[in-house]
């Protein structure tokens, strides 16, 4: 149970809501008591001959009134109960998923995204079954079992209800045992399910790909192992509740033998009254009923500390990267990027990305970079956004060192395009609003002139507002691209990165979209990555990157005139136009 400490702050502010919603359990369960006793006096009368008609009304009447007074306060708990559970299940969503929000780039390449939606959906429904119907359960175990316990000590013979309770202790033991080992194997479910949510997501993502590559039968497979794997860690824990359910009923089953054996006798010899032994065998099925879904209330309460002991470890997991904390806000930039002496090496990489990486680049200057794959290009922007931090050495924008600003600051000032251009499941105007507050829509069509997208997107059915659909499923390579440009721009960033977004476009809107670009970037300082040599002629410097070192730097003329490696990529991209023309 201490797992559920994390959620004690929300638990206490929702503390009257509790003890009232136990309250109106507890009057539920009170009326409950009442019935064995109106049986008691029923039989009693109907054993001595002196019921009457009147009698019979006022005894029906009574148990109307009775279960109206349960139907009212079991109306009330489940409102109060139910509905804290359901408000704790809502903060700890949001809690758990602007927690994931916060986490760095790199614990996402540690932990798989099917684990991450398991944690979302299935720890989160087993958290509030245990906070609520767990509490609900509990409550009614431990008041029904001592007040059924006292009234049939109290109203019928203490030595029947003495014998009745011998398999009781049996019950609570083989509860707590079987508890332990339901824990283990529901916490293996919850594993199964992880690492199965994990294959949809990834297959369902990559369903092009499967196809293409014709991998359906192989994937089918693979999924059909987890599949069975989930399957029988079901059975397992299947077979375990299938032995331990009826094993519980059948040690109950005992106290009612017990009861029916010895109470009969009882009553036989005038101890106790036809109706003592009627409300004692009623209070009996309460007591055991109660006690068998302490069963119950174990397995859920096991299922859902497993389940917050997992969403814990995601909470208790700092973000690597974070303010600092004096970080401050940058304000105005001219956007002079330095880096100095910058070594990285990705985690569980064995290999550095860039080593002892030097750079100064201007503000509104451009910057071209190229390099064989691997070589460490998109690590400048991944290290520049702080989405790793360098091993050695630091970067500034102006005489801000980008470790001492505040995160918000330093991204709010970079537009950058990612080689993934990612658009969501929504409208183009929107995929190009994204992360921008307050714009116009003359604003939006502005920037998808500047991409080179507006005349694309004004031949869709519904314009700006088409759909695109999941992960942008729906527009073409180059159109992602460019919808990721727009909104790189939007943002009116100081310093624009695009990391190799032009790839998926031919060489003449490339160039287009270069002219425009550079009309509207000249105050801002430019960051291009690309592998094509003429996506970079332009840029006022070039480096190549070879091994995370510069090998070369200049302008396209002088690098060209060096005859190294940026030459051999000139010559194989005019190699690759002309066999295009032919
Ligand atoms: N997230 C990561 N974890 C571990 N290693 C990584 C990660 N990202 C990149 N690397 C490694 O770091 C090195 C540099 O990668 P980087 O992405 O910067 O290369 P690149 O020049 O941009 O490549 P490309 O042209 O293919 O995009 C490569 O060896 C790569 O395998």
């Amino acid at each position: 149970m201490t797992h559920f400490k994390t959620l004690m702050p929300h638990i206490m502010k929702k503390k009257w809501a509790y003890i009232l919603g136990i309250l109106c359990l507890v009057m539920v369960d009170v009326f409950q008591l009442l019935i064995p006793e109106v049986l008691r006096s029923i039989t009693n009368r109907l054993q001595q001959n002196l019921l009457t008609f009147e009698e019979v009304f006022l005894y029906a009447v009574y148990i109307v009134l009775i279960g109206i007074g349960i139907a009212f306060f079991r109306f009330l708990w489940r409102l109060l109960i139910i509905g804290v559970s359901r408000e704790l299940e809502y903060h700890l969503r949001n809690k758990l998923f602007s927690h994931l929000l916060t986490l760095s780039t790199s614990y996402y390449q540690r932990h798989k995204t099917g684990d991450l939606m398991a944690h979302l959906t299935n720890d989160i429904h087993a958290v509030r079954m245990a906070l609520g119907p767990g509490i609900v359960a509990m409550t009614d175990a431990i008041f029904l079992n001592i007040a059924a316990i006292t009234m049939m000590l109290f109203t019928t013979d203490f030595r029947l209800t003495l014998l009745a309770l011998i398999p009781m202790p049996f019950l609570i033991l083989t509860m707590t045992k079987f508890g332990k080992r339901i824990h283990t194997r529901f916490k293996a479910i919850q594993e199964a399910f992880s690492s199965i949510t994990d294959k949809t997501q990834e297959n369902l993502a990559g369903a092009r790909v499967i196809k293409a590559y014709v991998q359906e039968e192989a994937e089918m497979e693979s999924f059909f192992q987890k599949s069975q794997m989930l399957f029988s860690r079901n059975m397992d824990l299947a077979k375990l509740s299938g032995f331990f359910h009826p094993f519980v009923q059948f040690l109950s089953s005992l106290s009612f033998i017990i009861a029916i054996w010895y109470g009969g006798a009882l009553v036989i010899d005038g101890s106790i009254t036809l109706g003592d032994f009627v409300a004692f065998t009623t209070y009996l099925g309460l007591l055991v009923s109660s006690i068998s879904a302490v069963g119950w209330v174990i397995n859920i309460m096991q299922r859902g500390s497993a389940s917050m002991e997992r969403i814990n470890l995601i909470l208790t997991e700092k973000p690597e990267i974070i303010d600092s904390l004096d970080a401050k806000d940058i304000m105005d930039v001219d956007g002079n990027i330095t880096f100095q002496g910058v070594s990285f090496t990705y985690p569980n990489s064995q290999y550095p990305a860039l080593k002892d990486f030097s750079i100064v680049i201007p503000s509104g200057s451009s910057l071209g970079v190229i390099g064989r794959t691997g070589s460490g290009k998109t690590t400048i922007p991944h290290l520049l956004l702080r989405l790793y931090d360098p091993t050695e050495g630091k970067i500034y924008i102006d005489d801000y060192c980008i470790k001492e600003v505040s995160l918000k600051s330093l991204r709010e000032k970079i537009g950058f395009v990612d080689q993934d251009s990612f658009l969501f499941s929504s409208t183009i105007a929107e995929n190009i609003g994204f992360g921008v507050d307050d714009y116009s829509i003359e604003e939006i069509h502005e920037v998808a002139k500047t991409a080179g997208l507006h005349e694309d997107i004004m031949d869709f059915p519904k314009e700006y507002e088409t759909l695109v659909g999941e992960k942008g499923i729906t527009l073409s390579g180059g159109q992602r691209q460019r919808v990721s440009i727009a909104r790189a721009l939007l943002k009116k960033p100081e310093i624009l990165i695009l990391d190799d977004c032009l790839s998926a476009v031919d060489t003449n809107t490339e160039e287009k979209i270069l002219n425009a670009l550079k009309g509207k970037t000249q105050n801002i300082t430019t960051i291009i990555i690309a592998h094509r040599v003429s996506t970079l002629k332009h840029c006022d410097r070039i480096i190549v990157l070879d091994n995370g070192r510069i090998l070369e730097e200049g302008n396209h003329e002088a690098l060209l005139k060096n005859k190294k490696l940026y030459y051999d990529f000139y010559q194989r991209q005019l190699l690759e136009e002309k066999i295009q023309l032919e």
